[in-house]
């Protein structure tokens, strides 16, 4: 369906997730149709720039019907379709002190990505369910890990590269990197750092852009 693919731009490319957020959410509220007003509204972004970037998801003459707006479901099916995303991506979580236990009870992972099935920790105290998730020991993950996962969250601070290299045995393709430890990775998985520090780093940046 998408064949202008090639042409999308990084910053058209980066607007979609939260398109999709968005509009999964509004799907959840029984929305069926939507306008880019509407959608504006729930992203922040300019009606001009959304209609500009729906613009690169179809061939088409346009997505929208006059009067009644764009079909969310099939907006959603083309986002989900350019991004690679699934609905019911099953995460695991490694790692759930501090920082583990704070994205564990952030829950609003529901109709954007899929959710977090179980998670892991080396703390034998700690097993059994954190926020009704599925608390297990890291010995056990061969034993437990959930079929068809292929993306883990690591907020864990010990034995990162070991921990890395067995889930990619059991086939992870995705790592959400919340540690500040160096490790390697198969060319075929990719990791995705986040960072506050880096973060603050990179606003400074922009406030002093701003300030020039
Ligand atoms: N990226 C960021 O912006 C950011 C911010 C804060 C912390 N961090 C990093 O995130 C990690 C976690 O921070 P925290 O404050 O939650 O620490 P924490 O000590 O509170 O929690 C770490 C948890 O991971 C478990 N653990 C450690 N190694 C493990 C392993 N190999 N397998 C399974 N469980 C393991 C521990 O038992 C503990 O429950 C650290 O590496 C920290 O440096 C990153």
């Amino acid at each position: 369906m998408v064949n202008k693919h090639q042409k999308i731009s990084k910053a058209t490319m980066s607007r979609f997730p939260r398109y999709l957020k968005a509009l999964r959410n509004m799907q959840h509220e029984g929305k069926e149709h939507f306008l880019s007003s509407e959608l504006s509204e729930a992203t922040g972004i300019l009606d001009t720039t959304i209609r500009r970037d729906f613009g690169f998801l179809t061939d088409k003459e346009s997505l929208g019907k006059r009067g009644i707006g764009y079909d969310t479901k099939e907006i959603i099916n083309i986002l989900n379709n350019v991004l690679g995303l699934g609905l019911d991506e099953s995460i695991i979580l490694i790692g759930v002190g501090n920082l583990g236990s704070a994205i564990l009870k952030y829950n609003r992972w529901q109709y954007t990505v899929g959710k977090i099935v179980c998670c892991y920790d080396q703390d034998q105290n700690k097993v059994g369910e954190r926020f009704g998730v599925k608390l297990n020991h890291i010995d056990d993950l061969e034993k437990t890990f959930p079929e068809g996962c292929k993306i883990a969250i690591l907020a864990i601070s010990d034995q990162v590269q070991e921990t890395v290299d067995r889930l990619m045995a059991l086939g992870v393709k995705g790592i959400v990197d919340f540690t500040h430890s160096h490790f390697t990775v198969h060319d075929d998985v990719v990791v995705q750092t986040v960072d506050v520090v880096v973060a603050i780093q990179e606003l400074v940046l922009k406030m002093h852009a701003n300030d020039e």
